[in-house]
């Protein structure tokens, strides 16, 4: 492909990611897979080039763009390069009229940049919400020295984290096929440490989705101990065991969950568990750096409904936890509707409960728990609580 034709293959990918933000459709990431797919002729370098373009342009684009040639237009306007591609030559993009408008800049829609704002981040935190996120990976201790880690790697601050350039290829290392690795970003990682899972206990992972965490919290109990993973999606739930499986982790059970209705299906556990995660549904603004077009999915009545979502599995949660027991809330948002507040009210609600603020290595304290964010600590945005009853 021509340098040109790669603006417009990116500006096609565009407009299947803005129609599919609108109608709540696939992920920008399996529309570029699924694009490709169809052209098998694009080279590896082509994929790459259009890939790099189509996020680059999502990244620049605040608002919901009315065309993926609007998006185009708009990153045109940040840099000469792609401006000068807009050349007309075949298969490329019709020149930039003098009268046409890119579609607008900024970091998200505008109710949700006055969000951020009023959940205390600076514009320079909320800008980095879209930095290009780097490759981090988690040493599985289960079968720690089975093969040795892929080379290029550093050290993070999480116990058994290390962090690669995000071109980083690690799917065809040995580490990884064996389960040596799980790639899992270190503020992820962190959170799993604030749960202290130990050997021996009975740790609920509430809304354990593909195990991500659950996998975390297994190394931690070095296989000892029952560690129930839940979640209402059959689907998700379903890549656990298989997961399990090539990292070693013998001690999980999964429980699919019926929304609305889920302690139905936990009574055995009821003021049994020594730790509870709720890893709780969210809006992702912690995950901008892989999914830039989630902004645009966003909606108030969606945020909503997370956050209702949360406090009830919040209350779900409490009732499972024993006497001196913790429950971790983590949600990877910076607003404070899916983090302070829901904390807040949980206390509010649960007179016997108290504040058990973890000391991680980053992050900064909000309300009555931490939150860490990529412009300060380099991680996804996460907020997470600790705490203990009485
Ligand atoms: C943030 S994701 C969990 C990610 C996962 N813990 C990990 O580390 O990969 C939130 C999960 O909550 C699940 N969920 C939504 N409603 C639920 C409910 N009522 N009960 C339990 N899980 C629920 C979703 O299916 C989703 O998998």
């Amino acid at each position: 492909m021509t340098p040109a034709a790669r603006v417009q293959a990116a500006i096609e990918v565009l407009d299947l990611v803005i129609e599919a933000a609108r109608s709540n459709g696939a992920p920008a990431d399996r529309l570029m897979a699924e694009w490709f797919r169809a052209r098998r002729w694009a080279g590896s370098g082509d994929r790459r080039a259009v890939r790099e373009l189509a996020y680059r342009a999502i990244r620049a684009c605040g608002e919901i763009p009315v065309t993926g040639r609007a998006a185009m237009v708009r990153l045109a306007a940040l840099d000469e390069q792609v401006a000068a591609l807009f050349d007309g030559s075949r298969h490329g993009p019709a020149p930039i009229r003098d009268d046409e408008p890119g579609a607008p800049s900024g970091v998200a829609p505008a109710w949700l940049v006055r969000r951020l704002a009023d959940s205390g981040l600076e514009d320079e935190e909320a800008a980095a919400l879209l930095d290009r996120a780097p490759l981090d990976i988690r040493l599985n201790t289960l079968k720690a020295g089975a093969q040795p880690l892929p080379e290029g790697g550093e050290k993070t601050v999480a116990a058994n984290g290390w962090r690669y350039p995000p071109e980083t290829r690690i799917e065809p290392s040995r580490a990884y096929l064996e389960g040596v690795i799980e790639v899992q970003d270190t503020g992820s990682q962190l959170t799993c440490e604030v749960v202290g899972a130990r050997p021996g206990e009975t740790v609920v992972d509430l809304c354990a989705g593909a195990g991500g965490k659950t996998l975390a919290l297994a190394a931690a109990m070095e296989n000892q101990g029952r560690l129930i993973a839940c979640d209402a999606d059959r689907a998700r739930l379903s890549r656990l065991a298989p997961r399990a499986e090539r990292a070693g982790a013998r001690n999980i059970e999964t429980i699919l969950l019926d929304a609305n209705r889920e302690l139905e299906a936990l009574q055995p556990f009821l003021g049994a568990a020594d730790a509870v995660l709720v890893d709780a549904p969210c809006s992702g603004t912690g995950t901008w750096r892989r999914n830039p077009e989630a902004r645009w999915r966003l909606t108030e009545k969606q945020l909503e409904r997370y956050v209702a979502i949360q406090s009830r599995l919040l209350d779900v949660a409490a009732g499972l936890v024993k006497p001196r027991g913790r429950l971790v809330f983590v949600t990877c948002s910076l607003l404070d509707a899916e983090g302070a507040d829901q904390a807040a009210g949980f206390l509010m609600r649960h007179p016997g409960w108290e504040v058990d603020r973890p000391g991680l290595p980053v992050g900064v304290a909000r309300g009555d728990g931490v939150r860490l964010s990529p412009w300060r600590d380099g991680t996804d945005g996460f907020f997470v609580a600790r705490f203990s009853r009485l």
